[in-house]
């Protein structure tokens, strides 16, 4: 099968609000896929098309060759939504046992709470993790019966940065192994860190669908702050935006534009330079990205 997961034109309105506006993406095998976007971008809407847990407004959703309606084709997927609740009481091995006598060639045990970092928590109550052990369970489970395709959205938000290394390996085991994931994300270093090629996603629309390299490229814009009483022209400003007395400029290429700042003599001060965050790159970008209007 040459295509695992495929929308076709998919539109999805929640009352009077376009979740997801003629959306169109195909999940290869092998792939391992981020959706990258703002809040409210539409990303959960899309797994929960894709999972069979909603159902587009208009277009079509495939899922392995059926539809994602179908509880058979729905066994071969894995998926950990954006929150979970565990049965607090029960242990661990009794939540992985539960789990995976759903399916014919589930992972062992051991394997699979090694994989997360999991092991020697086995008896261990899910009321007594910690909310990183919580959430790697969640997420170990949704391997657990050998899925042809994982769906997980934000799996990583919450945990610090042990704990996310530790899951990301998890989640690359799989991938090494042939396994196709599509995972949701705010954070572009995760999404760089994990996956080949991203989907971004903003307003409801698909804004880019491609590479790493060439979106990080896309939305990793500098934010350069000061104080001037009059502002040069200077090169490569994707907006600028006055606050009080400060000035914000956003852009591609921060050590060109600073230089033409010193070299223009003009006076200034309390110069700043920092990465944006994904969220205002988006704003950025999404205000010039025609399609998104
Ligand atoms: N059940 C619902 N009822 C009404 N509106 C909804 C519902 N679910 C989602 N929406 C709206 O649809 C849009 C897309 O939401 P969605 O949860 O898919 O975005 P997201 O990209 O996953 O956001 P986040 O990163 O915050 O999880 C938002 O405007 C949201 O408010």
């Amino acid at each position: 099968m040459s295509v695992l997961a495929r929308t076709t034109d998919v539109t999805r309105r929640y009352g009077g609000v376009l979740a997801l506006d003629r959306v169109s993406i195909e999940i290869r095998p092998g792939e391992l896929v981020g959706l990258l976007g703002p809040n409210g971008a539409g990303k959960s809407t899309l797994i929960n098309l894709f999972v069979g847990l909603r159902r587009p407004t208009s277009g079509t959703v495939e899922l392995l060759g059926g539809s994602p309606a179908d509880p058979l084709v729905r066994r071969g997927i894995g998926v950990t939504p954006q929150e979970t609740g565990l049965p607090e009481a029960l242990r661990v091995g009794e939540i992985v046992d539960f789990v995976t006598r759903h399916y014919p060639e589930a992972l062992a045990k051991g394997e699979l709470l090694e994989r997360f970092g999991l092991t020697g928590l086995e008896r261990r109550q899910v009321g007594g993790l910690s909310g990183g052990q919580k959430r790697r369970l969640a997420v170990a489970l949704a391997f657990a019966g050998r899925p042809r395709l994982v769906f997980l959205d934000e799996p990583t938000t919450g945990l610090d940065v042990e704990a996310r290394r530790t899951l990301w390996e998890g989640i690359r085991a799989f991938h090494d192994e042939g396994g196709t994931v599509l995972l949701t994300s705010h954070y572009l270093e995760e999404v760089e860190a994990l996956a080949q090629r991203v989907v971004v996603v903003g307003g409801g629309r698909v804004l880019a669908d491609d590479t790493v390299r060439a979106v990080r490229e896309m939305v990793g814009v500098h934010r350069i702050s000061l104080v001037a009483p009059v502002l040069p022209e200077l090169p490569g400003v994707l907006s600028a935006e006055r606050e009080g007395e400060r000035t914000h400029l956003v852009t591609h290429d921060p050590d060109r534009l600073v230089v033409a700042l010193v070299t223009n003599g003009a006076p200034f001060s309390g110069l700043e330079i920092r990465p944006t965050s994904l969220e205002e790159a988006f704003l950025t970008l999404t205000a010039q990205t025609p399609a998104a209007a």
